[in-house]
Formats: C-alpha cells, sequence, structure tokens
C-alpha cells in the first residue's frame, strides 16, 4: 500500500510553515524531502512520527507501522556501550540470544564491531553517527525517518556516512523520509525527491529517480542534468 500525505496543513502561532503538502510514494522507498532551511522539514517529519497534528490533510497508509527516527544529534545513552545502546531499542522486541545476533550484524555492517563496548564519549562524531545508524536499522520498524543526519559534517566524513546509510539500506529496504537542504544527499540517495517551496512549504517539484544508487556519479551526464534541475527548483 502507498504513503501518502494529503493536503497537510501546519501553523504555529499563526506562522504558516506547511501549505496543502501532498506527496505519495510506495513502500519501501528512499524518498528525499529536499527544501530550504525553515521549509517546515522537520515538521512534517514530526507530523508522519505522530508527535506533531497537522491542523488539516491526513495521512494514509500509515497506521500500524513502527516508526524509527534519526536526528542530526545521534541521541545515544552516555551511559550505555555501543552494544548497549543497540540492546537497548531491542529488549522488547526480542529474545536475548537473537538480540545478540541482531546487534552483531547491524554492527558489522557498519563496521563498528570492535568498537562495541567502547563508550560514547570514546568514539568520534562519525561513529557515533554510525552507532545511531545502526541502531535505527536494528530496531524493527517499517517507516524510517532521518533528519539532516550528516549536516555539519566536512564532506569526506559524509560521503562515507552516506555509504554506511547506504549499505544498512539496500540490505533491507524500508520505507524511508530523509529531509535535507542538501542537494547532493537527494541526488544520491533519493529514488523520489520532493522539493518543498520557502516557507510556507509546498510541493514545488518531484523527481524519480531510477538511475541504481551504486552507479551514481556526476560524471554521467544524466546526474549532471538531475543535479541542475534540483539547483533550479530549490534556488529559483
Ligand atoms: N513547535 C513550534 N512552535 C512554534 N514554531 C515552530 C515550532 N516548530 C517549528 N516552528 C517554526 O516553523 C518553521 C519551520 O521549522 P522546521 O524546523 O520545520 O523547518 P526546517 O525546514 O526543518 O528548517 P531547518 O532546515 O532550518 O531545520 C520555523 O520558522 C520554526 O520557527
Amino acid at each position: 500500500m502507498p504513503l501518502s500525505l494529503c493536503h497537510i496543513s501546519k501553523e504555529f502561532d499563526g506562522l504558516k510553515v506547511l501549505e496543502d503538502l501532498t506527496l505519495e510514494v510506495k513502500e519501501n522507498t528512499l524518498t528525499c524531502i529536499l527544501g530550504p532551511s525553515g521549509s517546515g522539514k522537520t515538521t512534517l517529519l514530526n507530523i508522519i512520527a505522530g508527535i506533531i497534528e497537522p491542523d488539516a490533510g491526513e495521512m494514509v497508509g500509515f497506521a500500524g507501522h513502527r516508526i524509527s527516527y534519526i536526528f542530526q544529534e545521534t541521541r545515544l545513552l552516555k551511559w550505555k556501550t555501543v552494544r548497549g545502546n543497540l540492546d537497548f531499542v531491542l529488549k522488547d522486541h526480542l529474545s536475548p540470544s537473537a538480540r545478540q545476533q541482531t546487534i552483531s550484524h547491524y554492527l558489522q555492517l557498519v563496521g563498528l564491531e570492535e568498537f562495541q563496548n567502547y563508550y560514547p564519549e570514546k568514539l568520534s562524531g562519525g561513529m557515533k553517527q554510525r552507532v545511531s545508524l545502526a541502531r535505527a536499522f536494528a530496531y524493527p520498524a517499517e517507516i524510517l525517518l532521518m533528519d539532516e543526519p550528516f549536516v555539519g559534517l566536512d564532506l569526506g566524513l559524509k560521503l562515507s556516512l552516506m555509504h554506511s546509510f547506504l549499505d544498512l539500506w539496500l540490505a533491507e529496504r524500508r520505507s524511508t523520509f530523509f529531509v535535507t537542504h542538501d542537494i547532493q544527499e537527494a541526488l544520491f540517495l533519493g529514488e523520489e525527491v520532493f522539493v518543498l517551496t520557502h516557507r510556507p512549504g509546498r510541493i514545488k517539484g518531484h523527481l524519480t529517480i531510477d538511475i541504481p544508487h551504486r552507479e551514481r556519479s556526476l560524471q554521467r551526464q544524466e546526474m549532471a542534468d538531475l543535479q541542475e534541475t534540483l539547483y533550479r527548483l530549490l534556488t529559483e
């Protein structure tokens, strides 16, 4: 069943943040919501997560689905080890032995097995974000919400985290809503990309990118053209 947001509007104290926003995607699609700062991207994720009620509109296809939410700041529990952080979100869902296996599987996918007994304060920023990705994927959620998880990181680290994220996501597709104001993130990750207007956020444009993730390179003219289109949509 597709996931649909239908005519969603939201204002805070008279400030219109989202206006008549409608989109529909297939299940297990990696959807990027690309928009300028203040266009209501976080508000939209919070509405999908059920943290905020929209003033108008409805969501179809989301009911009964569990949600994992990844933020810009990693929100790891600092009194628990890497393994303990994953264990914490799994303890109500899996038996102890299944938990051990699941945790090892995801830590291996993000290359952090040997750091499993470290506390977050002993990890670099990139390693912490990898733990947070592994934790989000380990949790048995059908929907993944990602709020600019790589913002403010240097280019090398951002690229390496995007690869870690894609390794996890390609191994096990989830319906993902990834918000960003970064054209390259949308271009390299999105299967569907929706571009928002300035506040109040409305859908300004929509692209489907059907190039397999592993074949996305700016050397390809098609990718360069898509980048140009996204740039125009975002800035004009
Ligand atoms: N709970 C709230 N109460 C009042 N105003 C709010 C609230 N949440 C968000 N806003 C306002 O809504 C607008 C959109 O915020 P939001 O965080 O959704 O945008 P964004 O696109 O995620 O921005 P950024 O890219 O800068 O994070 C902002 O002007 C913000 O001040």
